[in-house]
């Protein structure tokens, strides 16, 4: 009370001063915002001004600026909060990947969209979404790269096929804050060109595509074939932009620039401590132990951002490009002297610490320190064609490749092709089925003609990435538990972001978190998929992540016909069994922690028992709402601070990491069923992030779709056509519809129990986050059309506005994808 009424004591002499001080505020801002188009412009003094929301008030003005809100006719209410979506996408925990990092670039962006060659010939819609594009390029970055989610078995990994990962997730995050802001519903004219063109822009800035933009750019340059009244013409010269954007820290003013490479830098230092803790091998640029901020800026400036900034400044020759190179030129010398004087007291230290025999390992470590060559930023390519972003993977690539949902113990009774861990040396992978990347790699390398590659193979190949500190070269190896060598052994190894039996994520949590092993339970798991550095909770963004265990209730075959409890839904008898969605309460206020139903797992495991439990009172039937607090039930956000957390807090999760399940028993088993993974209700396989549904759609490219094709689409493709809706494992943030109401059904997808223990009843209606209205359950179709699962809206008129009420918990792909292209397949929902 004291305390209360103190704050309030201050706010009210605050209050008294409010037009005052909001001046001030006001004044600061405008004076940054000032100076938007000048390259000096410092996003974290906005940052500071602007109270943290650097970029929504960035981007609201820009979108002002261009006149973009009028020309649109565009609700400035909708674009701000398309802008604070984006805003709190970007986790706050990243050293570098983080909603400042996005305000930088759209500046940047904005200052290239001044450039006169260029801006005489865009179009509104384009400018919208080289801002956008720019905005979200990096939306819902892990802080971790792609080699890292893939080495993980990151299901973002699986889902884009390890190609441009993170840039396929960023884009389709984009379009998800476009649906939810209810700007694409403003847009709806133009809204699939811009979906288009964003991810064009954002796709283009995976560094792994560095080269190819960059000889496809010189060889325009040379050419000066570049015609920028062509549509193409301009589109590429926007991705060049954004590209450019992407890496223009080291062109800013050394105050700004230095702070964005000890950012830089911090977080591939995280990143690892990540690898070093899963025993993973060590990214070399990503070792502190072996490497400093100065090597790393010396060999990024050199390999990455000079060759690409000669040809942007040779293509603009203008005032700003020529400023820009200057200032590259001169943080450059800094780093690069910086760089001598380490090496020198390197040097010194070695000589006094000289001793007769240098070791083999001593001389690797050695070598690794040098600097970093370009291989450490952009990895040769690959030999396969490349998708920029889904190709149809066909059944037997889905039945192959391990999903990380899926628990280990399946694994041996899955027919799987053998992926082989980017992570592994090359040799070790030889004898899995499919070809070790490495060869590949060099192959490719030596065929790119690339000479600045060639050059710098001394420094190694694909394995000079690992730093020679891992564990796996340092002497002390051999005291390491030794890393699976094969794929077929490494893929039941645990990953950080895999589920995995508790056990193993007793240990994964002891590796992250330095404490001790808890004994091994089977209850559920939930891996987080990054640690969390910080002490931060993101508790608006991610308050909506809140994830639920499963929630099964099985019904035999005929046994929901005569159910009185399912009397509205007779036809879901006509599949063996069904799942009931498991709901998850999410608490509309952001700042309060969310509240979770926890279902209830079905004790008996015979049909008698579930039979007999369903028509048991309804707290047999009914998830039980959880505090957070309960400290049997420890379950949290993303980025919470693991200190928070024990060991037995294994239902931890991050908002994209999957969700592990009861292990299986041994008579489990997984057969097919229409052509995919049918899983018994024991087994019922989902993940953290993504839906089960989306296991069962492959994705695919277009036929049409090159890398050069603009308008390359993407489409989704239901596999599997036998399972009805009910069997699949709602994910706990997926809207759902329910049953129609007084229905008991309804009543009890519907009912919580409060914190207390007790029936909450209907005082708190299945909230959504921050779009609103209550979820119904789909009841499923009797009868299929066109003989698959696809999935009918309920408002097919307007799919745009059930898509736009998604729960911040939804993956976006799920969304986007039957939105984010002219030939898309919508994904429909039975009703
Ligand atoms: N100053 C820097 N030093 C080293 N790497 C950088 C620097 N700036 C950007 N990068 C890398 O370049 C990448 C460009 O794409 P991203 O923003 O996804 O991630 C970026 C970093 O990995
Ligand atoms: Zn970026």
């Amino acid at each position: 009370m004291h305390k209360r009424r103190r704050k309030k004591l201050a706010t009210r002499s605050l209050s008294q001063d409010h037009a005052i001080l909001d001046d001030i505020h006001h004044g600061l801002v405008q004076r940054i915002l000032d100076r938007v188009g000048l390259w000096g412009f410092n996003a974290f003094t906005l940052e500071t001004v602007a109270g943290g929301r650097a970029l929504p008030v960035l981007c609201v003005h820009l979108f002002h600026w261009y006149g973009l809100l009028d020309y649109f006719q565009l609700d400035v209410v909708r674009v701000w909060k398309l802008f604070t979506l984006i805003e709190e996408g970007y986790h706050s925990t990243n050293p570098y990947h983080n909603s400042i990092h996005a305000t930088d670039v759209t500046q940047a962006m904005h200052c290239f969209l001044q450039e006169e060659k260029i801006r005489k010939h865009l179009s509104e819609l384009e400018i919208m979404a080289a801002l956008i594009g720019a905005v979200a390029h990096d939306l819902d970055h892990p802080g971790v790269n792609q080699h890292f989610l893939i080495s993980t078995s990151n299901h973002l990994a699986i889902l884009y096929q390890n190609t441009s990962v993170l840039e396929n997730h960023h884009w389709r995050s984009a379009v998800g804050c476009l649906l939810e802001s209810g700007v694409a519903e403003q847009l709806l004219p133009h809204r699939s060109k811009l979906e288009l063109q964003i991810r064009d822009l954002i796709l283009a800035t995976d560094i792994n595509r560095q080269n190819e933009f960059l000889t496809k750019f010189k060889a325009y340059l040379d050419e000066g074939s570049l015609d920028l009244t062509k549509t193409t013409d301009r589109h590429f010269i926007l991705q060049i932009a954004l590209k450019c954007a992407d890496i223009s820290n080291p062109t800013r003013p050394w105050d700004i620039s230095h702070k964005w490479s000890l950012k830089v830098c911090d977080e591939f230092f995280r990143q690892g401590e990540f690898e070093r803790k899963l025993n993973l091998p060590v990214t070399s640029i990503c070792d502190q132990q072996s490497t400093s901020v100065a090597k790393i800026q010396v060999g990024f400036f050199r390999y990455v951002v000079k060759p690409l900034f000669s040809e942007w400044h040779r293509f603009l020759k203008s005032t700003l490009s020529t400023h820009m190179m200057e200032i590259l030129e001169a943080n450059r010398k800094r780093w690069e002297k910086q760089e001598s004087a380490e090496q020198a007291e390197e040097t010194q230290t070695e000589l006094s610490d000289a001793e007769p025999d240098v070791s083999d390992d001593e001389e690797a470590t050695k070598q690794s320190s040098e600097t970093p060559s370009i291989m450490d930023f952009i990895p040769p390519p690959r030999r396969e064609i490349r998708r920029q972003s889904l190709a149809v993977p066909t059944l037997e690539h889905t039945l192959g490749v391990r999903r990380h949902s899926v628990p280990v113990n399946m694994e041996p009774s899955l027919p799987r092709t053998i992926y082989r861990r980017e992570s592994l040396p090359t040799g070790r992978a030889a004898s899995s089925g499919r070809s070790p990347v490495s060869p590949v790699q060099n192959e490719s390398r030596t065929s790119s003609g690339l000479r600045e590659e060639d050059e710098l193979m001394k420094f190694g190949s694909q394995s000079s990435i690992i730093s020679s500190t891992s564990p796996h070269l340092s002497s002390g190896a051999e005291d390491q538990p030794e890393r699976p060598l094969s794929a077929e052994n490494l893929l039941p190894e645990p990953s950080i972001a895999s589920m995995t039996s508790s056990a193993a994520a007793s240990r994964l949590s002891s590796v992250l978190q330095g404490n001790s092993v808890a004994p091994p339970s089977k209850c559920l798991t939930r891996q987080q998929t990054f640690p969390p550095p910080q002490p931060y909770v993101r508790m608006r963004y991610m308050s909506a992540t809140v994830e639920m265990s499963t929630c099964t209730e099985t019904v035999h075959e005929g046994e929901s016909r005569s159910n009185s409890s399912h009397g509205s839904h007779e036809n879901i008898s006509n599949v063996p069994h069904y799942t009931i969605p498991a709901i998850a309460v999410l608490s509309p206020n952001n700042s309060r922690s969310p509240d979770f139903l926890i279902p209830e797992v079905p004790h008996k495991s015979s049909l008698a028992g579930k039979r007999e439990q369903e028509a048991n009172s309804d707290k047999e039937k009914v998830c039980k709402m959880v505090k957070l607090s309960d400290p049997g039930q420890r379950y949290e956000k993303e980025n919470v601070d693991p200190r928070r957390l024990t060991t037995t807090s294994l239902a931890r999760r991050r908002g994209s990491a999957p969700v592990s399940l009861p292990l299986s028993g041994p008579d489990d088993s997984v057969s097919s069923a229409g052509g995919g993974l049918c899983l018994s209700e024991t087994q019922t396989l989902r993940r953290g992030s993504v839906p089960i549904e989306i296991a069962h759609y492959l994705y695919t490219a277009s036929d049409s779709y090159t890398d050069e094709n603009l308008e390359q689409v993407i489409n989704i493709t239901p596999v599997e056509t036998t399972r009805s809706f009910w069997q699949y494992q709602r994910r706990g943030s997926a809207p759902i519809d329910l049953p129609p109401a007084g229905g008991e059904r309804r009543e009890q997808l519907t009912r919580h129990t409060s914190l207390n223990g007790k029936s909450g009843r209907r005082k708190k209606q299945l909230r959504r986050r921050s779009s609103g209205g209550p979820e119904t359950v789909c009841l499923p179709e009797s009868s299929h059309s066109e003989g698959c699962s696809r999935l009918l809206l309920r408002r097919p008129e307007n799919p745009d506005a059930l898509l736009a009420r998604r729960r911040g918990s939804l993956p976006i792909e799920v969304l986007t994808v039957g939105h984010s292209g002219k030939n898309i397949q919508p994904v429909f929902f039975y009703c």
